[in-house]
């Protein structure tokens, strides 16, 4: 099972959201990182088929996907950023008829919406409105009829927006479970969704691929870069505006350890620690000023 995408380019009017993009994408989960506008909604939608790409071209086990119409959505699911469609209906009736869009049959349907309401914790709300959830329940929705048809391919933008922590496990927990012999895509900002489940991680900055790698792989780009020093609330302050701050926790003798970047040590008493995916996001991908 493979997914190719060759030379992929988007273009609105003058702005270029996807410039060239080249991937090969096997069975397991990859984590498209960026920032905000770098093209990850442009690219997914183009792979999901609904978007037609400016140029290039998506094959799915060498056939181009726009020749398989009907038969790549049987083997897609995808779950959008923005999930918020019929709100006025009820959530067994909502995945029912999405059941019955992509082609299932009853008695699969009826057993598909009890697995996925089991595993997503959806029973209690199975007769609710979909507009009278939380924002975290109505992605568990939005999940849930991503899931139904069993897909080959599943994407996944930002699909962890809005959960809660515990929900936030559980749902890698269930992914990492679902991509065995399947292609996962989460798109997110959410750096410690993808970082111990990512088979392989995409990371993509102003509409190109700057790097692909395992999570291994690519923090090296910021090993010996990452430091950890504790010290007082007051002194923290000038550095807020300099430093590329990852994070401050407070510590139990009144101090804040602060966890930052930087090619050499700022701070008197400051640690090299191992780096994690999320420095590297904040290395890439965000200016000094937003630290
Ligand atoms: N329909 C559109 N018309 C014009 N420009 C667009 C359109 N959709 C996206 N863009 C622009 O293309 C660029 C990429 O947008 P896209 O939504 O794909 O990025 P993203 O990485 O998904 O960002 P975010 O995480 O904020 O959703 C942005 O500069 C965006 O403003």
């Amino acid at each position: 099972m493979k997914l190719e995408i060759k030379n992929l380019k988007k273009t609105y009017k003058d702005k270029t959201a996807v410039d060239g993009v080249n991937l090969e994408i096997t069975p397991g989960v990859w984590g498209l990182l960026g920032a905000n506008g770098a093209g990850k909604t442009t690219l997914m939608r183009m792979v999901a088929g609904i978007l037609t790409p400016t140029e290039g071209e998506i094959l799915y086990d060498g056939i181009p996907i726009k020749e398989m119409g009907e038969a790549y959505r049987d083997i897609f699911g995808y779950l959008p950023q923005t999930f918020g469609f019929y709100p006025e209906f009820r959530v067994r009736d909502y995945l029912e008829y999405m059941a019955a869009l992509k082609g299932l049959t009853r008695k699969d349907t009826a057993r598909k919406i009890e697995e996925l309401m089991e595993k997503l914790t959806l029973k209690e709300v199975r007769n609710k409105q979909i507009r009278k959830l939380s924002g975290g329940m109505q992605r568990r929705v939005g999940i849930a009829q991503a899931l139904l048809n069993n897909p080959e391919i599943l994407i996944l933008d930002e699909p962890t927006s809005g959960l809660d922590p515990g929900e936030r496990i559980r749902f890698r927990n269930l992914l990492s479970e679902f991509a065995k012999d399947r292609i996962v895509v989460i798109s997110t900002h959410i750096v410690p969704d993808v970082e111990y489940i990512a088979t392989c991680n995409i990371l993509m900055k102003d509409g190109a691929i700057i790097d692909i790698g395992t999570t291994e792989e690519l923090v090296k780009m910021v090993k010996g870069k990452v430091w950890e020093v504790s010290l007082t609330q007051e002194k923290l302050g000038p550095y807020e505006a300099r430093l590329k701050i990852i994070n401050v926790r407070n510590e139990d003798t009144g101090n804040v350890r602060m966890r930052y970047l930087s090619d050499i040590p700022v701070l008197p008493g400051s640690q090299s620690v191992p780096p994690r995916l999320e420095d590297l996001y904040l290395w890439l991908f965000s200016g000094k000023e937003e630290a």
